[in-house]
């Protein structure tokens, strides 16, 4: 199920909203969906092969002593696994999984009730870490290195700390953004793992087994085609292969193949680098009406009708992954490979530039799906 990321517009324009099936977080119907394609195992696990050698050196070094393993911090963008690996680390060392998460702590006492409930050698998994609020940071660093936690009775003057120990538990903690981490928390995680975008080639092996639990046949051309188009993302070639199934099951013949690959990835308006109309806008206004840039984030979003807030955080991280676009001092530019993407050549450097410059000529566009550039404005 894609998210609906609703956003204002203006002067009556179609709202450009639409579905963003690439975004790389998940709503909580999703993550049910998500909940049968998760590996149970670290040898399902696909890619991501130095973090899970690594981890399976901790894990099972753990299990050969007979005692808990260090703390484990996983970092990385959103879609890539990290819940899937807390899951994966409690079964490997069979034992339970307790999940909560920075936000869902609001005071000290919230993580000392959750603390105080862990059952000898439990993991405790507490995603978005770096959202925790500071008095709850604190207690945890203590929780984590002496397995104590302070319960503080009374209030004001006659408040006093009573300590009360805790049995062994290791806690898993994702991030999305390890720098935001005070050190002193991160130096309580024993073991870091960055987790990276993955290659076509593991999403493709992705997409295989997640058909192969939701008991549809896929053509090897299709898994390539969506996982192409997935932006590094496990999530994204998840939910895209539903969206191919869909396709095959109404309009085609309930085959995953080729066809009905592009057919569904047509719809859905996801172009072959896995931009969607709301990236393809971005880059068309840079393109035709700016010449290229450089343009400042809040005239290009009012350009595509959209909050500056969602391009920055929305759009523009994935273009300039992919290299399509440049952030300067002066403004966003578009690349080479922009204009290349969008099948425009860039204007020639010696003629003047300025709003509507860049109508540059067509040159056969490489992008299918979706309109080049709809804001209507
Ligand atoms: N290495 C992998 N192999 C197979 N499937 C994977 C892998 N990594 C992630 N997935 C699938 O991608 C989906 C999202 O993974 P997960 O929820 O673990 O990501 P996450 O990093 O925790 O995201 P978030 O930060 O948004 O919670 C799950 O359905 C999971 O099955």
């Amino acid at each position: 199920m894609a998210d609906f990321d609703r956003v204002g517009y203006e002067d009556g324009h179609e709202p450009f909203t639409s579905e963003r099936i690439v975004t790389s977080t998940a709503d909580d119907l999703e993550r049910a969906a998500e909940a049968a394609l998760r590996p149970r195992r670290l040898e399902e696990f696909v890619g991501q092969l130095v973090v899970r050698d690594q981890l399976s050196l901790v894990l099972q070094a753990a299990v050969a002593r007979g005692a808990t393993p260090d703390h484990v911090l996983l970092s990385g963008p959103p879609g890539l696994g990290k819940t899937t690996l807390a899951m994966i680390i409690a079964a490997e060392l069979g034992t339970s999984l307790r999940v909560t998460s920075g936000p869902a702590i609001q005071h000290a006492g919230d993580l000392a009730a959750v603390l105080s409930s862990l059952e000898e050698g439990e993991v405790l998994f507490i995603d978005e870490i770096h959202r925790l609020a500071r008095p709850a940071e604190e207690l945890l660093y203590v929780a984590m290195e002496d397995f104590r936690v302070d319960v503080v009775v009374g209030k004001g003057a006659g408040a006093s700390a009573i300590p009360l120990s805790l049995p062994p538990f290791t806690v898993v903690g994702a991030t999305t953004r390890a720098g935001l981490l005070p050190a002193p928390l991160r130096d309580r995680f024993g073991f870091t793992g960055h987790l990276d975008f993955y290659s076509a080639e593991e999403l493709e092996r992705v997409i295989i087994r997640s058909a192969g639990l939701l008991g549809v046949e896929i053509k090897h051309a299709a898994a390539h085609e969506i996982s192409g188009r997935s932006r590094g993302t496990p999530r994204i070639a998840n939910r895209l292969l539903r969206r191919v199934r869909d396709w095959a099951q109404v309009r085609g013949d309930g085959t995953m193949d080729l066809r009905a690959a592009r057919a569904a990835l047509e719809v859905y308006e996801v172009d072959e680098l896995g931009l969607d109309r709301l990236d393809r806008a971005v880059l068309g206004a840079l393109c035709t009406r700016f010449g290229g840039g450089p343009v400042g984030l809040s005239t290009l979003a009012v350009t595509v009708g959209e909050e500056s807030e969602t391009v920055e955080t929305v759009a523009e991280p994935f273009l300039v992954r992919e290299g399509l676009i440049g952030r300067t001092p002066r403004g966003r530019v578009a690349t080479p490979a922009a204009w290349a993407h969008l099948g425009l050549t860039p204007p020639d450097p010696l003629t003047p530039r300025g709003p509507g410059a860049g109508l540059a000529q067509r040159t056969g566009s490489a992008r299918s799906g979706g309109t080049l550039f709809d804001t209507g404005a």
